[in-house]
């Protein structure tokens, strides 16, 4: 697959290729939804997240990564470390993200974005229960990686995640940085890290 052009700090809506007999009679149709289309995530897509969020966790674990007023909140204040997937107009899977500027991920960093800092933490990848197991999640969270990369001054992603979503995260090119200090309710979790890159010539030379 090949890198997505995109220009920062925001994320220009790009929509995925699509046969050329589909897009002709798609162009026919009038007032149609893009196909597909990857776009950062405003205040107004936070009830949607919140849904398919609330039936990803709750119904398994009880505990939900952010609360709707969380999500509302990290929307508000850094839409750029967010990225949707829309498919016909209808979101199906996300990623929310917010600075951080620690070396490891602490209780705080649930609920803090702290602006122009190096680290990205990734609190919650999710896929609508529908589209699950058809690779969407890996290919949402390859181009959030490969946008942060054209981001300036980023550095790394973070994460913590159950244990059993260790090797998901692993093919996805996370290293694992052990157990991590963050516990909600009886879970624990494992932090794992993603190195963006950061050398000047790599961002020139990589389409962003
Ligand atoms: C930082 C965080 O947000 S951690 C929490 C992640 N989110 C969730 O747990 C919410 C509910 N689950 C989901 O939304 C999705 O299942 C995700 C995000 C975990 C994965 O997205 P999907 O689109 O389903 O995964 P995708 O099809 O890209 O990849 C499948 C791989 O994911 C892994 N995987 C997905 N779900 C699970 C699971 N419940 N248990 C173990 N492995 C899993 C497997 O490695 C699987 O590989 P396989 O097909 O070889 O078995």
């Amino acid at each position: 697959m090949a890198p997505q052009v995109v220009s920062s700090p925001f994320l220009k809506p790009f929509f995925l290729k699509m046969p050329l007999s589909v897009a002709s009679s798609r162009r026919q149709r009038r007032h149609t939804l893009p196909a597909s289309e990857f776009r950062n995530l405003t205040p107004q897509d936070a009830i949607s997240v919140f849904e398919i969020e609330r039936e990803a966790f709750i119904s398994v674990s009880g505990e939900c990564p952010l609360t709707l007023d969380e999500v509302l909140s990290f929307l508000g204040q850094c839409p750029e470390l967010s990225m949707g997937w829309f498919e016909e107009g209808q979101l199906v899977a996300f990623i929310i993200g917010s600075g951080w500027d620690k070396e490891k991920l602490k209780q705080e960093a649930l609920t803090t974005h702290v602006p122009d800092s190096p680290t990205v933490h990734i609190h919650v990848l999710s896929v609508h229960r529908h589209c699950r197991q058809q690779g969407k999640g890996s290919i949402l969270l390859w181009r959030y990686l490969q946008y942060l990369r054209c981001l300036p001054g980023l550095r790394r992603a973070l994460l913590v995640c159950e244990e059993f979503l260790v090797p998901f995260y692993q093919k996805a090119g996370f290293k694992e940085k052990g157990p991590s200090a963050i516990t909600v309710a009886a879970l624990t979790f494992t932090e794992m890290e993603y190195q963006l890159g950061g050398l000047a010539y790599a961002r020139r030379n990589s389409g962003c």
